[in-house]
């Protein structure tokens, strides 16, 4: 009798394990992103950066994806090229990106190594490790944002129909791993600012480490492949339009939600950028004090996501859900700039809302949008996204630098948060008007997402 051979993808184990493959270049994704918020002092007595120059770099991240509109072009090369070449193309964007960085702030560059010349001979307001470390950071930014789409679409092929919502959850949690991981790690490492570079390498070296596991998928994404006859999921179904992209922002529920989407994360990632430094200039931490803090905000949302996912999932009440989670994000930001109530507070509250918002924004775009577009609306939704996460850390630095002249070693963040908490009533707005949208046209925002 003719044996009828299993797909790869019909093995929970085999699942589960790619899961884990994939998972862990998210991670390292975004371990490189949090990698520098517990290095900012650091890099201020070794590099002499300002705030100004921190908040660029952290900024240059979303250059590629905002200013060249990477995130969307990246969905589309994505669906044209496929898994495989997308994903190797990306991930390797963000390796070279990743140690362009940590050469930029090695000692052997910073004692006139090769190009130490070149680039401090233009543009003499930066100095050359920031040059190169802007250029590393706008490389890492590109592969970054492109490589979680590219993650995103593994998902659905291995899961789809198994399980997809919880691979879906867990795949956040991953990033959230990296971020706890880099602010724990990073200042232990650091040791205020005796071995920067080596904890800046450190990122390098695990980004580096998930290409190789990214070479290893490829593998078994071609084994898949060739047991799926017919791969549908390989080739483009659907034409690329522009009206895709005109029609998604004629839909006003669309647009509060990409809106909302800039809003919170601009009062979220930017904050985690420079929260260990605050904590350490407001409440008297030491940077491994403070990046253990903030490293209790990822370990939170990774618990607390999908149990607000499965919520929603059953309740529905997404909308609501963005409400609150704003108006919570918005009493964190209050709390931080005018009182001095214990961090450890606000923070719970901050991880309410980073845990709640993400778990009812991403899924409601099933709602809003047909699924053959769902592609492009994420894409888009990334690239509005990014513009918000490069204005706001820039904005933060500038902030700092004309509250706290002179570039002191402890700084005063009162304007600086009250710049996040306004940002925050703006979100709130958007999460409000969406409401009122679904309640005029009936998109069923409120309802469980299991019905459409
Ligand atoms: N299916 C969408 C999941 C997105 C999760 C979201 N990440 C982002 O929005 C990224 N574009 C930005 C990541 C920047 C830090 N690495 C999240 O909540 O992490």
């Amino acid at each position: 009798m003719e044996q009828i051979k299993k797909a790869l993808n019909e093995s929970p184990a085999m699942r589960w394990g790619i899961l884990l493959l994939v998972g862990f270049v998210l991670s390292v994704n975004y371990y490189f992103y949090d990698a520098f918020s517990t290095l900012k002092d650091d890099m201020r007595t070794v590099f002499g950066f300002t705030g100004t120059d921190y908040g660029l770099f952290s900024a240059f991240y979303s250059v590629p994806n905002t200013f060249l509109m990477m995130a969307v072009i990246g969905g589309i090369i994505l669906d044209k090229i496929g898994i495989r070449r997308t994903g190797f193309l990306f991930v390797f964007f963000m390796t070279i990106g990743a140690l362009l960085t940590g050469y930029g702030a090695s000692d052997y560059f910073n004692n006139g190594g090769f190009g130490y010349e070149f680039m401090g001979s233009f543009l003499p307001r930066f100095s050359p490790e920031l040059k190169v470390m802007l250029l590393g950071r706008f490389f890492f930014g590109l592969g970054a944002e492109t490589t979680i789409v590219v993650v995103s679409k593994i998902l659905v092929k291995w899961f789809k129909g198994k399980d997809l919502a919880l691979a879906f959850g867990l795949k956040v949690g991953f990033g959230r791993l990296g971020s706890f991981a880099a602010l724990r790690l990073s200042p232990l490492i650091s040791n205020e600012g005796t071995n920067l570079s080596s904890a800046i390498w450190l990122g390098a070296i695990l980004v580096s480490i998930g290409l190789l596991a990214f070479l290893v998928y490829m593998l078994f994404d071609a084994k898949l492949d060739s047991q799926i006859q017919e791969n549908t999921s390989e080739k483009s179904e659907n034409k690329f339009s522009f009206k895709d992209i005109t029609g998604l922002i004629s839909n006003r529920a669309y647009l509060y939600i990409a809106l909302l989407c800039v809003t919170f994360y601009s009062a979220v990632f930017p904050f985690i950028q420079y929260a260990p430094d605050f904590f350490s200039d407001k409440f008297g931490l030491t940077s491994v004090e403070s990046g253990n803090l903030t490293s209790y905000l990822p370990v939170g949302t990774l618990i607390f996501t999908p149990v607000f996912g499965a919520l929603i999932d059953r309740k529905g009440k997404s909308a609501s859900a963005m409400i609150f989670g704003a108006i919570t994000l918005l009493v964190t930001h209050l709390l931080f700039a005018l009182t001095n109530t214990p961090p450890i507070i606000p923070l719970i509250l901050l991880g309410i809302s980073f845990a709640l918002v993400p778990a009812a924004m991403w899924p409601t775009m099933v709602k809003l949008v047909d699924e053959n577009k769902i592609g492009t609306a994420y894409g888009l939704m990334y690239s509005i996204q990014n513009l918000g996460l490069f204005i706001f850390p820039l904005l933060a630095g500038t902030i700092l630098d004309a509250t706290n002249p002179g570039n002191p070693a402890v700084s005063d963040y009162t304007a600086t948060i009250l710049m996040f908490a306004a940002v925050s009533l703006i979100g709130l707005i958007f999460a409000l008007l969406l409401k009122y949208e679904d309640k005029k046209k009936h998109f069923g925002v409120e309802l469980p997402l299991n019905k459409k």
